[in-house]
C-alpha cells in the first residue's frame, strides 16, 4: 500500500471546494502515454492551474496501470522542474466499474476514483458506490459517483440511450453514498460524434448547431444540493479546424460534433467543478500527426511527429484552461 500523499499528489476535496466557490472548473484530461502526460503538465504549469490526470479502463489496458501511476508520480516532479513550486495534481480513476478495481488503484497511489454505477438499478448503484466510499475515505481518497446515463458508445463506456439525471434522486444518492462529487447527465456524451445531424439544426452558413445542454436540469440539481461538486463527462467541443485538418490529410471523420465551448463556460461558472476532456486531445494529436505524415513523408523518427502532436495538445489544453474552464491562476 502506497499513499498518494507520499507521491506528492492531492485528492479533489480542496480544489473542488475552491472551484465551486470561485465559479470555475478543474480540467480532467485523460492520459495513456508520456507525450499526453507531458502536454497536460506543461499546460497546467504554464497556466498555473490545478489538474486531474485521468486513467480510463482503455488506458489501463493500453499502457498498464502501474506504469501510469509511476508516470503520475513523475508528473509531480516534472511540474516542479518546469517551475511550479506547489503543483496540485490529482491521479483519478475514470469510470471505475468495481470495488476491486477502485481498491487496487487506491492501494497503488491514486488520490481519487470514480465508481460508475450509473448503468445499474438505482439501489445497486447506491450500494456499490457506498462500499467504494467507505474504503476510499478510510484512505483519504475522494470518490466521484454517477447518476444518469450518458448517450454514445466509446470503448468500455457504452450507453445506447441516455437517461438524464433525475433531480429528485440526487439528495438521496449523495446522502446515502457519501460521495465527494457527482457526475450527471444533461446532454453531453463521450466521443467525437455527440449528436447526429438529425438532432441538430443548421445556422445561416449551413453549419450544424447541436441542441443545447439541459441547463434546466442542472439548475434543479443545484437547488437540491447547493454547492455540491458536479462533474460533466463527455465535454469535448470537437474543434472543427482539427476535424478539417484530419480529413484534409486522409482522415474520414463524418459528422463530428461536440459541445460548444460557450455552454461549457456557462457550466463551469455553476456548481460544475470538473470537466472531462479526452476526445479533443485525440483530435489535436491526430491532426498534427496526419499533417506531418502527409507533408513530410520521409520523416520516420517518432519524435518528429509525437513532438509536434504533444505541442499541439499542450496548446489546446492551455486554451481550454484559460478560456473555457477558468482554472488558470488558481494554484
Ligand atoms: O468524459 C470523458 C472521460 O471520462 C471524455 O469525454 P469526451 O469524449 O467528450 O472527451
Ligand atoms: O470516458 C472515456 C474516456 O474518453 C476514455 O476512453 P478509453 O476507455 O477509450 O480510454
Ligand atoms: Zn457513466
Ligand atoms: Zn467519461
Amino acid at each position: 500500500m502506497v499513499s498518494y500523499k507520499e507521491l506528492g499528489l492531492v485528492n479533489t476535496k480542496e480544489m473542488f471546494a475552491k472551484a465551486v466557490a470561485g465559479g470555475y472548473a478543474i480540467p480532467a484530461f485523460n492520459f495513456n502515454n508520456m507525450e499526453q502526460m507531458q502536454a497536460i503538465v506543461q499546460a497546467a504549469v504554464a497556466t498555473k492551474s490545478p489538474v486531474i490526470l485521468q486513467v480510463s479502463s482503455g488506458a489501463r489496458k493500453y499502457a498498464n496501470q502501474t506504469l501510469l501511476r509511476y508516470m503520475a508520480q513523475g508528473a509531480v516532479e516534472y511540474a516542479k522542474e518546469l517551475g511550479c513550486e506547489k503543483p496540485q495534481i490529482v491521479l483519478h480513476l475514470d469510470h471505475g466499474d468495481s470495488l476491486e478495481l477502485c481498491k487496487s488503484c487506491i492501494e497503488m497511489g491514486f488520490s481519487s476514483v470514480m465508481i460508475d454505477g450509473s448503468h445499474l438499478p438505482y439501489d445497486e448503484n447506491v450500494a456499490l458506490t457506498k462500499q467504494v466510499v467507505e474504503y476510499a475515505h478510510a484512505h483519504d481518497v475522494t470518490v466521484e459517483g454517477e447518476l444518469g446515463v450518458l448517450a454514445g458508445v466509446e470503448d468500455d463506456v457504452c450507453a445506447e440511450h441516455h437517461t438524464y439525471t433525475e433531480p429528485d434522486q440526487v439528495v438521496d444518492f449523495v446522502t446515502k453514498t457519501g460521495v465527494d462529487s457527482l457526475a450527471i447527465s444533461i446532454g453531453t456524451s463521450h466521443g467525437a460524434n455527440k449528436f447526429t445531424p438529425a438532432q441538430c439544426t443548421r445556422d445561416a452558413n449551413g453549419i450544424l448547431v447541436p441542441p443545447p445542454l439541459r441547463f434546466d436540469i442542472l439548475e434543479e440539481i443545484e437547488k437540491r444540493i447547493p454547492g455540491f461538486p458536479i462533474v460533466l463527462h463527455g465535454s469535448s467541443s470537437v474543434p472543427q479546424d482539427k476535424v478539417a485538418t484530419i480529413n484534409k490529410y486522409g482522415g474520414a471523420l463524418v459528422d463530428a460534433i461536440g459541445i460548444p465551448e460557450e455552454q461549457l463556460r456557462r457550466a463551469a461558472a455553476s456548481a460544475v467543478c470538473k470537466i472531462n476532456i479526452d476526445s479533443d486531445g485525440r483530435l489535436a494529436m491526430t491532426a498534427a500527426i496526419r499533417e506531418i505524415f502527409a507533408t513530410k513523408p520521409a520523416e520516420f523518427d517518432p519524435r518528429k511527429y509525437l513532438g509536434p502532436a504533444r505541442d499541439s495538445l499542450k496548446e489546446l489544453y492551455a486554451d481550454k484552461i484559460k478560456n473555457v474552464l477558468g482554472s488558470a491562476d488558481k494554484l
